[in-house]
């Protein structure tokens, strides 16, 4: 994840020259100052109005280059967080679905909302400026050395003892912040979950007990910002003390100079102009370095969310689908416990089968075994007599339509949620719909296929939803159709009437998991499985 923003480099490049720019620009200024005070002393007025001309072009200049730089500083955080936040969804869609749906969503959204802010905040930000720091502090050194290199050390010796203990100070917030993104991924699942049940928590009075939960884990949060603030606080006074005692300690020395003879006045005011810019820098470098550490460990979790554990090269493309899928000897279970044991089974091309059984029997699970969700434990799948494990999931995925226990509609119109963003001709998308008995409903919709679905279907009803899912697959035009109770929350009259559909399409092999077993339409398949138990009769 490091490494998208690393790869933004060039902006961060590009804002360095600028602040470097700015720096020297700023740097001469200093210098013609402390002759603008000395020729004044003087009393070389010629001289006086030459170096105040100067000076006032190089403050008119400084104006452009920090608008320049301020913009350069906008592009790269712009450029950086955005290719972070890309790289994350990408690797998130690379994960097996197995993995990803074994995780809890929370942990996504918070790595994607809480950490990713941490990151621009402390990381990116961070980055920047420790950047322009060690550019104003290089600058700062430059300038105090022209004027007593006696001055410079002593102003770096100070600094840096100052450095040290204010980073030292600073270890326990990293700690805390680790602490606090950790309840943040908790925090998030909990919202999420309660947000997703909020009719159940309405209709069975659960709110007191939500909220009560809810109250815990946000206290829980808000106190560990508490106690980053307090650490924070404590650590910005005994900077801010330090700061001072510097800034007094080298202003003393450089007045004591001035008195001996051996500075000038214009030489006290150009080193306690410049000593900012060596104590400010040092200081601002130690509070950042630890905010920039301390998100090491949320691209550590990053990292490991994102990590496939199964890396498994798959070395088949499936360019076609022509004889049949065979369980052999197949057993599966999921956290050591097993569901399915030695299966063996086979399905032709072109061939329906209904899948039955009790509840708890391991239907769904066979089903995610043939659509590549998990791969057994035991035994092989063959595709066309390839085995499955060898295929690529994206060409797999090619010759596959799903119709799932539970749908997912997109907010957006009717049409892209049947198309599913691909082209098809009006013929094709009327046919699917008819086939799915859907062409009464469409035909009642305000407007038509363009009337807009909101909030995975909220204004649809469930019959409506699985209807929209079947003539998806139908119209994907897909070799092999897995349907996972598809027909639960339609009529019977509906119900039977998409199945005939389905039985009666040419070369495309069905295979629907179902609790429902009509007796005029059973026997229409080619077989009926029974899983029981884990196996299958
Ligand atoms: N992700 C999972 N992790 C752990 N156990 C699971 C998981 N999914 C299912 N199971 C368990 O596997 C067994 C078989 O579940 P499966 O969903 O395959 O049954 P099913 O026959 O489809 O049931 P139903 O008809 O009720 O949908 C059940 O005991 C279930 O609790």
């Amino acid at each position: 994840m490091k490494k998208s923003i690393l790869r933004k480099w060039p902006f961060l490049f590009l804002a360095i020259l600028i602040g470097a720019a700015s720096s020297t620009v700023e740097g001469f200024i200093s210098i013609y100052m402390m002759r603008v005070v000395d020729t004044a002393l003087a009393g070389d007025k010629m001289l006086f109005f030459n170096e105040a001309k100067i000076l006032v072009l190089l403050a008119i200049l400084l104006l452009p280059i920090n608008l320049a730089l301020s913009f350069a500083k906008g592009l790269y955080k712009y450029k950086t967080l955005s290719s972070l936040k890309f790289t994350f969804m990408d690797r998130v869609f690379k994960k097996n679905i197995s993995e990803f749906q074994r995780d809890n969503n929370g942990l996504y959204i918070s790595a994607m909302t809480n950490d990713m802010n941490i990151i621009e905040n402390n990381y990116i930000e961070g980055i920047f400026q420790i950047c322009m720091n060690v550019i104003s502090f290089l600058v700062a050194v430059i300038v105090i050395y022209s004027v007593s290199p006696f001055a410079l050390l002593l102003a770096i010796f100070i600094t840096l003892f100052s450095t040290i203990l204010t980073m030292f100070l600073s270890k326990p917030l990293q700690r805390h912040q680790v602490q606090r993104s950790k309840l943040f991924e908790g925090y998030t699942s909990y919202i999420k979950e309660v947000l997703g049940a909020f009719s159940i928590i309405k209709a069975n009075n659960l709110s007191s007990k939500v909220k009560e939960n809810f109250y815990n884990k946000s206290k829980d949060i808000q106190y560990k910002g508490y106690i980053i603030d307090k650490i924070y606080t404590f650590f910005l006074a005994i900077q801010n003390f330090t700061v001072n005692l510097s800034f007094f300690g080298i202003a003393g020395v450089v007045v004591f100079m001035a008195i001996k003879g051996r500075m000038t006045t214009g030489g006290v005011v150009l080193i306690i102009n410049n000593m900012e810019k060596i104590i400010h820098p040092l200081m601002q470098v130690s509070e950042w370095l630890p905010k920039i550490f301390s998100v090491k460990s949320l691209f550590e979790n990053m990292e490991k969310i994102l990590k496939n554990n199964n890396q498994y090269e798959e070395n088949i493309e499936l360019t076609s689908f022509n004889e049949g899928i065979e369980l052999k000897d197949v057993s599966f279970g999921y956290d050591d416990i097993l569901i399915l044991k030695n299966i063996n089974l086979k399905f032709k091309k072109g061939g329906k089968y209904l899948i039955v059984g009790p509840s708890g029997g391991g239907k769904s699970t066979l089903l995610k075994l043939l659509r590549k969700y998990f791969l057994p434990s035991k035994g092989v799948i063959t595709v066309d007599n390839l085995d499955l494990k060898d295929i690529t999931k994206e060409s797999y995925f090619n010759i596959i339509a799903n119709v799932e226990q539970q749908i997912f509609l997109f907010e957006d119109t009717l049409r892209n949620n049947l198309t599913l963003y691909k082209d098809y001709s009006d013929e094709e998308i009327n046919l699917a719909i008819q086939r799915a008995g859907l062409t009464q409903f469409v035909e009642e919709l305000p407007n038509k296929l363009d009337t807009m679905i909101y909030d995975n279907g909220k204004n649809i009803s469930g019959g409506e939803k699985s209807r929209i899912a079947i003539a998806r697959s139908l119209l994907a035009n897909k070799d092999i159709i897995f349907l996972d109770e598809a027909f639960a929350s339609l009529d019977e009259k509906v119900a039977k009437e998409i199945e005939k559909t389905l039985l009666a399409l040419e070369n495309i092999t069905v295979i629907n998991v179902s609790h429902i077993l009509f007796n005029d339409t059973k026997e229409s398949y080619d077989r009926v499985i029974s899983i029981a138990g884990g196996s299958v009769s």
